[in-house]
């Protein structure tokens, strides 16, 4: 069928099994080919072809609500819900959005991309059913992985407790974005290898009644039966005793066992779990066989081979340069301990986790458990490094105030994927932490110019004894510049003059200094004389440079890939008031109050106005009289 055609999910009503089978089949095909030109979440996809399917014949969205966790496998849902002619600009500027989004679609009825969050809202929309008086189903998916987030198992508590109508449905694949980790992920593989629930439930019953009628050998086989399969069921008993009526394990990749359950599932009273086993990458050899997560989200890739389309990179990630340096500082140094919630992958801590297995932690999707556990390896005088993707960070605020650095302990927050990330779009920015960390007292926040700048900040780091530290860096890779030998400290708070200038003075850090230097460098052709200073302390701020500046009455400009609602230039202008430089003419460039859609970076700068041309026409605003005509 044309996939382009479908305009809902209708349609599957009337098709057979058979035909279902075929459908899979061409959607996986779809997804192969167009994400081996756009890149994405392959993975997900691929693993939940037939779930998504199952899930839209068996209930009537958007009636029914499907809320996916997470979101980003959510790429089958959107095809079968009328989307699938978009995917050529799948996470592009303008184009279709790679997680649920409540404006592209009435099917999309809440919209995720930091984990663990759909059992709560479907909490929120079941209460609001019932006291509406309707009676859609509420119908939460959710992966293993998101199931380790906190949020997911506070809400299992709630529904577990009221017992409202839902359905839960638990997509097991055992991966997270690598293989999932924890307790939890144990309970499961029990489940997983327990056959039919119920069933067994039943024969263990049957079975119990009649060991008493046995002797000799076979009563001791039946105990062992026995005991091995109470230890199976004890993991179908955590949800059955947490109040869901559990179904499971079902076989995603099957629609009889899909359907036998969903129906089941559908005609149930009060919470229910419906435990669906599939395979992440299914249908695709080496999306299939990734044992690590390299096919959780990719770039685009040669179909046939598998092999990556990427240009060979000039310079280390800036992932791989943080955790190497630690990983360095680490034979050196045993109070070093790195953590990452579930994403040691992207954190490229798998060569530090092969030398230090015992000192490296993946928590889960638990950054608040991450945070708070750093804080408390730090009062035993260990040196924790939580590497951490900015956005993800949002989660472990309060830790972070109320447990590091209210303790003003030794905490080494690696801050990754700070400024605009791109294709991951609103959810994903890395733009608030400026604005949520400055304002906490003890913490020094920092962002290098270069790579060689990075990894004495990364020393300097784990050399500061004085409280919580934090360094920001940006996705992807950095300048290429020469690297020193040997590594030294950075005075704390203080900035550095890249160029000297007497008419205005720029005050910016990391990946808005190019810019800068840019703009001076055109400005002088046009008489106009630019200072650009590498204020690579956030907080604290280098106040004798701030005073130096100020006292010369020169017009300042901060300009910052991040939130301009509280952020750096916030602070200079802070700065300014509280020591009377009322006269002071500061100006601020950044990120505007509003969320930053998804698509390439350049392109949401240029949408932004962070662009070299944009900080020229600031420039020339503040220094009027000394243009001369170009
Ligand atoms: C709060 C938060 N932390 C981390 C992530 C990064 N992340 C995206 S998907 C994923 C793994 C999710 O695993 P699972 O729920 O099992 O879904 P699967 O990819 O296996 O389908 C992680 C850790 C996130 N999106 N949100
Ligand atoms: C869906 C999700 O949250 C992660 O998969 C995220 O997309 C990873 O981002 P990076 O690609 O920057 O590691
Ligand atoms: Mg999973």
């Amino acid at each position: 069928m044309d996939l382009e055609a479908i305009q809902n999910p209708k349609f599957l009503k009337r098709m057979s099994n058979e035909q279902l089978i075929q459908l899979s089949e061409q959607i996986r095909q779809f997804l192969i080919e167009k994400l081996s030109k756009t890149g994405g979440h392959i993975g997900p996809n691929l693993g939940v072809v037939e779930l998504t399917i199952a899930l839209h014949k068996v209930f009537d969205s958007p009636k029914d609500k499907l809320i996916w966790d997470v979101g980003h496998q959510s790429y089958v849902h959107k095809i079968l819900t009328g989307r699938a002619n978009q995917f050529d600009t799948l996470r592009q500027y303008k184009g279709l959005c790679g997680f649920p989004k409540r404006s592209e679609s009435e099917h999309d009825v809440w919209e995720t991309g930091h984990s663990s969050t759909s059992l709560s809202a479907a909490m929120g929309m079941a209460i609001a059913r019932d006291l509406k008086g309707t009676n859609e189903h509420i119908v939460p998916i959710i992966g293993d992985g998101a199931l380790t987030g906190g949020m997911a198992l506070e809400a299992l508590n709630h529904i577990g407790h009221e017992k409202k109508d839902m359905i839960v449905i638990l997509n097991d694949n055992e991966m997270s974005i690598a293989p999932n980790v924890g307790a939890l992920h144990n309970v499961l593989g029990r489940l997983r290898t327990a056959g039919k629930y119920h069933w067994v439930k039943d024969e263990l019953e049957m079975l119990l009644k009649k060991i008493p009628a046995v002797g000799g050998k076979l009563a001791a086989t039946a105990e062992r039966v026995k005991d091995s399969i109470k230890y199976l069921l004890v993991s179908g008993v955590f949800f059955e005793e947490l109040g869901f009526t559990y179904f499971g394990p079902v076989d995603g990749h099957n629609f009889e066992d899909l359907f036998d359950n969903l129906h089941y599932a559908k005609k149930a009273k009060g919470p229910v779990l419906v435990h669906v086993i599939t395979k992440k990458g299914k249908g695709y050899h080496p999306a299939e066989n990734d044992k690590v997560g390299t096919w959780h989200g990719t770039g685009p890739y040669k179909i046939e081979t598998g092999d990556f389309i990427q240009s060979k990179p000039s310079a280390p990630s800036w992932s791989a340069l943080v955790s190497e340096t630690v990983r360095k500082l680490a034979r050196e140094d045993r109070r070093i301990v790195a953590i990452t919630p579930a994403m040691p992958v992207g954190s490229k801590l798998e060569g530090f986790a092969s030398e230090f297995p015992e000192r490296m932690y993946d928590v889960g999707i638990a950054e608040q458990h991450a945070a708070t556990m750093a804080a408390g390896l730090a009062t035993q005088g260990m040196k924790p490094f939580l590497a951490i993707y900015s956005t993800f960070l949002q989660r472990a605020y309060d830790q972070v105030v109320h447990d590091i650095c209210r303790q003003n302990l030794n905490v080494f927050l690696g801050i990754d994927r700070a400024g605009l990330v791109g294709a991951d779009g609103e959810t994903h920015q890395g733009v608030f932490d400026i604005a949520f960390l400055r304002h906490i007292p003890n913490i020094v926040l920092m962002m290098p110019k270069d790579e060689n700048e990075g990894q004495h900040m990364v020393y300097t780091a784990i050399q500061y004894d004085a409280g919580p530290i934090a360094m920001r860096f940006p996705r992807g890779n950095g300048l290429g510049v020469p690297m020193d030998e040997q590594l030294k400290t950075i005075p704390i708070g203080t900035w550095e003059v890249l160029r000297e200038g007497t008419d205005v003075a720029i005050l910016t850090f990391g990946t808005t200094i190019p810019m800068a230097l840019q703009a001076a460098e055109r400005l002088a052709h046009e008489g106009i004389s630019v200072q650009v200073v590498n204020a690579r302390f956030i907080k604290p701020l280098d106040e004798h440079m701030l005073h130096t500046l100020l006292k010369r009455n020169m017009p300042l400009l901060t300009i910052e890939e991040a939130v301009l609602q509280g952020g750096f230039g916030s602070a200079v202008l802070e700065f300014a008031h509280d020591h009377s430089y009322h006269g002071a003419v500061i100006d601020r460039m950044g990120i505007p109050d509003r969320f930053i859609e998804h698509g390439n970076v350049s392109q949401l700068l240029k949408e932004i106005g962070l662009t070299t041309e944009h900080v020229m026409e600031r420039i020339c605003l503040l220094t009027p009289k000394k243009r001369k005509r170009a």
